[in-house]
């Protein structure tokens, strides 16, 4: 699991070739959502999803809480990992594991301003029902917990994929620029991008993916090798 990249906000099935072609790795589409500011309807993204061929694969962004819903959704759109956005209790993440243990789980860490503990007892709280935890940014003018295109400070991040007993996903503002830097200051499992991999229409610039896989894969490696001090 080690060196991940996913991409988020896929929009067609053109869209989810070009990024496998560029070795993003898993497709993020946020659906259900409290803003309904989905980039495609759930009948289209079945269809993109269906697409998508192993390795790569498709991965719910949702605020859905409750397990049975969560494990129906992943099953009509064909998906087999689920990133959980919202504030999801602990007996819900639980129960999800106990009703489809073998659903890749992901659960958001939203760092906000002096929110580091907080997030660290939910780590820990919730570590056994979950197999992967991301990290990402709170816009406090907006109340957005995603798709920001905001960093957050990446010390928190660093010190929760420390203390964390599962791999972590970096996620929040990252972009070919700001890549290397991120992987080095946090050693994540994984990276994930949204806003910062499109152009001015709204779509997956080609060459911004391409810079942002290769970027992630270089500094994914030089860590591995030890190569950069901590
Ligand atoms: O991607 C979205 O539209 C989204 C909406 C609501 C919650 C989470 C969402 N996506 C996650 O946010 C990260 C970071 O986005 P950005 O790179 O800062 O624009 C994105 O990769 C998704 O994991």
């Amino acid at each position: 699991m080690y060196g991940l990249i996913q991409a988020a906000g896929i929009i067609d099935r053109a869209e989810a070739a070009m990024l496998c072609e560029a070795g993003v790795d898993w497709l993020g589409f946020p659906l259900r959502l409290p803003s309904k500011r989905e980039d495609l309807t759930e009948a289209e993204a079945i269809d993109v999803i269906a697409s998508i061929r192993s390795p790569h694969k498709g991965v719910v962004i949702t605020y859905l809480t409750e397990a049975e819903e969560i494990r129906a959704f992943c099953a009509e759109l064909g998906v087999r990992t689920v990133q959980l956005h919202g504030d999801v209790p602990a007996a819900q993440l639980r129960t999800l594991k106990q009703i489809d243990p073998e659903l890749y789980v992901l659960k958001s860490l939203v760092v906000e301003k002096d929110n580091t503990a907080s997030l660290a007892r939910t780590v820990e709280e919730v570590a056994d029902w979950v197999d992967m935890f991301i990290t990402d940014s709170f816009n406090p003018a907006t109340g957005a917990k995603g798709a920001t295109g905001m960093v957050h400070d990446w010390r928190v991040s660093a010190k929760l994929a420390r203390l964390s007993p599962r791999p972590l996903m970096l996620a929040g503002g990252l972009n070919a620029d700001n890549v290397i830097d991120a992987i080095e200051q946090v050693r994540p499992a994984a990276v994930d991008a949204h806003t910062g991999l499109e152009g001015p229409d709204g779509r997956k610039d080609p060459e911004k993916v391409r810079l942002f896989v290769e970027r992630s894969k270089l500094a994914f490696a030089r860590l591995a090798l030890g190569v950069v001090a901590r």
